[in-house]
């Protein structure tokens, strides 16, 4: 094993700036599966053990009990306001189409308003329409953002998940086209890099939301994870994550067990205060060692493990 360790400064108060200028914690909390009852205390515990990021959908059915687990945080935890945590949720399939769109975003509001006052970030959930239909829902996104105080919901950043290139050049060519998606949200891990995808969104200046960087668990005992995480002395838990940060990701995860809540979150460095600044800065550093981060490396391999193992971002119009 070399001792040459490859790193990025990042803690865990870390925020990326998004293309509009809004700035999103690299560090969130998922929400998917988690029942309803569950949804609020668990939230409720990744605020207290730090996260500032959460993530649901309206397809999860748990968007107000996280905005209820928000709003209890905060006010337990007067030193906390709501600008310092990002709220993220998606639309369905059904919500595609400019009307719909609108009437989902009401439901989301009557679901989220009362505790949350806005929403930081609002995704169209996959491409899985067509194009007509996801054009008309992009057009009622921008209004929200664009007139942030048209009385229904305050939105204020947009952006899609698991969009592929062709999604991506659709909305781009459109003649209706004003805003741009501040983050693709994709499943991305050591066995589903997407090179090719990420490059395209670096170059339109499209921020990574890793989703399922825990491959859901489906890894968690491939031989070759294993085997580094023995060699390495560092847990599969760690590397996977740290394997994600380094790649640059706004790094999503889920646990419904409240003491891995902490596990997964602690694998960043605590950040530091800048009292004259008033700032908390980004002294500390993800590292993993080359070795396991080149033996991590597959550019080539393309396993998608969610969605029925049918990639979203390669959907046609007209495929099932
Ligand atoms: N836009 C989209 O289409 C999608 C978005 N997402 C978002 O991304 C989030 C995370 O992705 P997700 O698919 O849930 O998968 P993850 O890769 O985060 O894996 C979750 C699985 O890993 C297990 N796990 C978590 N932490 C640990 C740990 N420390 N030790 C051992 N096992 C652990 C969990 O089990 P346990 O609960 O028992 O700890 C669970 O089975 C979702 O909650 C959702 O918000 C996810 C999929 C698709
Ligand atoms: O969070 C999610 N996990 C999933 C797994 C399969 C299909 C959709 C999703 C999600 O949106």
């Amino acid at each position: 094993m070399s001792n040459l360790t490859t790193s990025i400064q990042l803690t865990k108060q870390s925020k990326y700036k998004l293309n509009n200028g809004q700035y999103i914690p690299v560090a969130g909390y998922g929400v998917y599966l988690c029942s309803a009852e569950k949804t609020r205390q668990l939230v409720y515990q990744a605020l207290k053990d730090g996260y500032r990021h959460i993530d649901s959908a309206v397809y999860y059915g748990n968007e107000k009990e996280a905005a209820q687990g928000i709003q209890e945080f905060l006010k337990d935890h007067k030193d906390v306001q709501r600008k310092d945590i990002f709220f993220t949720t998606k639309i369905t399939n059904e919500a595609h189409g400019y009307d719909n769109c609108k009437k989902q975003i009401e439901e989301i509001a009557k679901d989220v308003k009362e505790h949350i006052d806005y929403v930081d970030l609002v995704l169209i959930h996959s491409p899985k329409t067509d194009k007509e239909r996801r054009l008309g829902a992009w057009k009622a996104l921008q209004e929200y953002v664009q007139n942030p105080n048209n009385g229904t919901l305050i939105i204020k950043s947009i952006g899609v998940s698991n969009y592929g290139i062709a999604h991506l050049e659709e909305l781009f060519n459109w003649d209706g086209y004003l805003v741009k998606p501040v983050v693709n949200q994709l499943e991305l891990h050591p066995w589903l890099p997407r090179l090719k995808l990420r490059e395209y969104m670096v170059k339109h200046d499209i921020l990574a939301e890793a989703y399922s960087p825990l491959t859901q668990g489906y890894k968690l005992n491939d031989p070759e994870l294993l085997a580094l995480e023995k060699s390495s002395g560092i847990s599969k838990i760690e590397i996977l994550l740290k394997w994600s940060y380094l790649q640059g990701y706004i790094v999503l995860a889920k646990t419904e067990k409240l003491e891995r809540i902490a596990q997964n979150f602690n694998v960043l460095p605590d950040g530091q205060r800048d009292e004259e600044l008033d700032e908390t800065k980004s002294f500390g550093k993800v590292d993993l060692p080359l070795d396991v981060l080149e033996a991590l490396d597959k550019p080539d391999s393309h396993e998608v493990l969610t969605w029925g193992n049918v990639d979203p971002t390669e959907y046609k119009d007209g495929d099932n």
